[in-house]
């Protein structure tokens, strides 16, 4: 029967920031200074994390994404992988990363049984690279995305987040990679998530995204893989990979949400942007399974319906990109 909240969505996709912590700061995500670290014993132990993805999947939960922060930035996260992949039931452990680590990490990571990585690369230029990151080293995500393919992973998605005036140049350059390489590039609208003022100057909305590329290459629609994200994908004629739009603030995909996520601070949330969220620590804490599947239950059942971001409306604000983990 699994997991159907109360707009008739199947739930199927949990979502784990693992930490907080990262090893870059890039600008969209996270104001300079960072944001308040979480004290350890803060953020869920992996055995409490094992827990909680060991109820989902018990109650309809397929695929699991570990995210952060940085995932890889914490203490034996492969290790954790492997147990994750390891739950009977679980279809697809997948996991999103800046890329930074993966040169030590990527066949490990492979080994252990995760299925896919999504990589956050938002130029191609070392410069800007390290601009929008505050002082990241372009060549080491390049140099990540290799170790992944020498590990055997299937082609990477690439996330990019498009600001206007930052990286909007570079569309076609993104567009173009996927000429020749197999994999696909997902253009994602930036979001208002540190309620910037002015945030709409820097947001390219996905169809201008679309018809910038679509008048330098002509675009094939894809249809949508089974427990596929968010993104709606193309092909340039004859490319090896493909292109993703994801729009969650021009024309939100909120009808076909699949997912739920547990922030690195241990609370569950029913959407990206819903101000509530259920503390997961004492039911964790009580030691009781039928407690923590009815709290889950109870958080899909209370799931909203949609953001409301074209009105400015970034919800309560309380919880970081950084901690929630996209
Ligand atoms: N508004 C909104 N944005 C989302 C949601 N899920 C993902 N995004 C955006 O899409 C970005 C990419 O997410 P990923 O971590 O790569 O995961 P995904 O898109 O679900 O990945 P796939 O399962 O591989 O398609 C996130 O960082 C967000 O910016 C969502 O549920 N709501
Ligand atoms: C928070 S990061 C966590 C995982 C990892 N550190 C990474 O960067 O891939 C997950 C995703 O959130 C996206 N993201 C963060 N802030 C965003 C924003 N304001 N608008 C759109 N996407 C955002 C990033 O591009 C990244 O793909
Ligand atoms: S987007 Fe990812 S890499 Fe960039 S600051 Fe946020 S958590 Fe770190
Ligand atoms: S904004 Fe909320 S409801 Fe909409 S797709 Fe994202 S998580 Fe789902």
């Amino acid at each position: 029967m699994g997991l159907i909240d109360s707009f008739g969505r199947r739930i199927t996709y949990l979502r784990l920031s693992v930490t907080d912590r990262c090893n870059l700061r890039c600008r969209y995500c996270m104001p300079a200074g960072g944001v308040p670290k979480l004290r350890h014993g803060e953020t869920l132990s992996y055995e409490d994390l094992l827990r909680v993805s060991r109820e989902a999947v018990s109650l309809g939960i397929e695929k699991i994404r570990i995210t952060g922060g940085e995932p890889l930035v914490r203490k034996e996260l492969v290790d954790f992988a492997g147990r994750v992949a390891a739950i009977p039931g679980l279809r697809e452990l997948v996991l999103t990363t800046n890329g930074l680590q993966l040169t030590e990490t990527a066949a490990p990571l492979r080994r252990a049984g995760v299925k896919r990585l999504n990589i956050s690369l938002d130029s191609l230029r070392p410069e800007t690279f390290s601009y929008i990151t505050r002082g990241g080293e372009l060549q080491r995500v390049l140099d990540g995305i290799a170790a992944a393919e020498a590990a055997g992973f299937p082609p990477v998605k690439i996330n990019v987040v498009v600001m206007r005036g930052v990286n909007d140049e570079e569309l076609l350059d993104f567009a173009a990679l996927t000429v020749d390489k197999p994999w696909t590039v997902r253009f994602i609208e930036y979001m208002p998530t540190l309620r910037e003022e002015g945030w709409r100057e820097h947001c390219v909305p996905g169809r201008e995204i679309l018809r910038r590329i679509g008048e330098r290459f002509p675009l094939l629609p894809m249809v949508s893989a089974e427990m596929a994200g968010p993104a709606r994908n193309f092909r340039i004629s004859g490319a090896a990979g493909a292109i993703g739009i994801i729009t969650p603030v021009s024309g939100h995909f909120c009808d076909q949400c699949n997912r739920i996520r547990v922030t690195a601070a241990g609370v569950a949330r029913g959407c990206l942007f819903s101000g509530e969220g259920l503390d997961l620590k004492p039911l964790l804490a009580a030691d009781d399974h039928d407690l923590l599947r009815r709290g889950l239950r109870s958080l899909i059942v209370g799931k909203p319906g949609r953001h409301h971001l074209e009105n400015g409306d970034v919800g309560d604000g309380t919880v970081a990109m950084s901690r929630i983990g996209g």
